[in-house]
């Protein structure tokens, strides 16, 4: 089997009382595309932070590309963008790609990166001057700067029209099919699915499921069924039940007819049914009970 570019093993980190990762082992192979998907604050961005050098792990320990994450060496055959970039307003786009490829041994070609990721009309225009979806394009095309094997991108696509966002992932999936291996982090179910072959879930610090887009996409096709009802009786096939205090019931189960049917076949009373799709928020809920249970 080939050796990972990426191994985590038993890796902790805090912030005073908070453990942002906790004991996540993972490993990434050569030439993967991992998506990592999880709620706010679920550890995503410090589990990169770990990988690219940024952080040290409090336990465990973090491998790249066979070294040290904070070895220079190691370093230079990264690309990253994170989640905030600020650029420098008053340079143009060119110099900017000119300065940062400058901090490599073998950059890519600037024409190419430019071709790469759409930005040919924008490369002469002063930063300064672009939309914000424009910048967060430039924020992107720069982690491939340096032509690294591996790059790291944060929410890559926040803040981008449908156009800019097709734009960004033909540039990213360019760089992945001639051999580069990516971890993205996103809150875009869409956006994993049209990018990854492979899904981390991250809830809590933990890496709660890991699997293919499929798998995730099976997680996702829950239905969210909300209705009052005093005395719900016990139903199989539920993933998650929830009360609130108005008297609301909301349970999530991959069968809402089945679901349905049962509860008007055993006679309770009820009110105000209403079927929705289930978010992602809904999925990572309904697999992290499922991991705590
Ligand atoms: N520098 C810091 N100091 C203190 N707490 C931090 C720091 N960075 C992160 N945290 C906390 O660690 C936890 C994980 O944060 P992290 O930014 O890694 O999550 P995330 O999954 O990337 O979230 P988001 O999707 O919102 O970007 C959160 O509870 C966060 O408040």
């Amino acid at each position: 089997m080939t050796s990972p570019i990426m191994r985590v093993r038993d890796v902790t980190r805090r912030y005073g009382d908070v453990v942002a990762v906790d004991g996540v082992s993972l490993d990434i192979a050569p030439g993967e595309l991992v998506g990592l998907l999880g709620p706010n604050g679920a550890g995503k961005t410090t589990l990169i932070n770990l990988l690219v050098g940024l952080r040290r792990p409090d336990s465990g320990t973090v491998e790249l590309c066979g070294g040290n994450p904070r070895d220079e060496a190691t370093r230079q055959a990264i690309g990253v963008t994170p989640q905030q970039t600020a650029l420098p307003e008053a340079w143009r786009v060119g110099e900017l790609i000119d300065f940062i490829a400058a901090h490599y041994p073998n950059p890519t070609n600037r024409d190419d990166l430019l071709a790469r990721f759409d930005l040919q009309d924008l490369c002469s225009r002063q930063i300064g001057g672009l939309s914000g979806g424009q910048q967060r394009r430039v924020a992107v095309a720069l982690a491939f700067a340096g032509n690294p094997r591996v790059v790291f991108l944060d929410e890559p696509s926040t803040g981008l029209d449908v156009e800019a966002r097709r734009q960004l992932w033909t540039g990213i999936r360019a760089f992945h099919d001639e051999g580069g291996t990516v971890l993205l982090t996103s809150h875009y179910l869409e956006e994993v699915e049209a990018l990854a072959q492979r899904v981390a879930v991250v809830d809590r610090g933990r890496v709660i499921a890991d699997g293919s887009v499929r798998d995730v996409r099976g997680l996702v096709s829950l239905k969210r069924v909300s209705l009052i009802c005093p005395e719900l009786p016990s139903i199989p096939g539920v993933a998650r039940v929830e009360h609130n205090d108005r008297g609301n019931t909301t349970v999530l189960t991959n069968d809402a007819d089945h679901f349905v049917r049962e509860l008007v076949t055993s006679g309770a009373s009820f009110s105000e049914l209403e079927i929705r799709s289930a978010s992602l928020e809904d999925a990572f809920l309904s697999i992290t009970s499922k991991h705590v249970a």
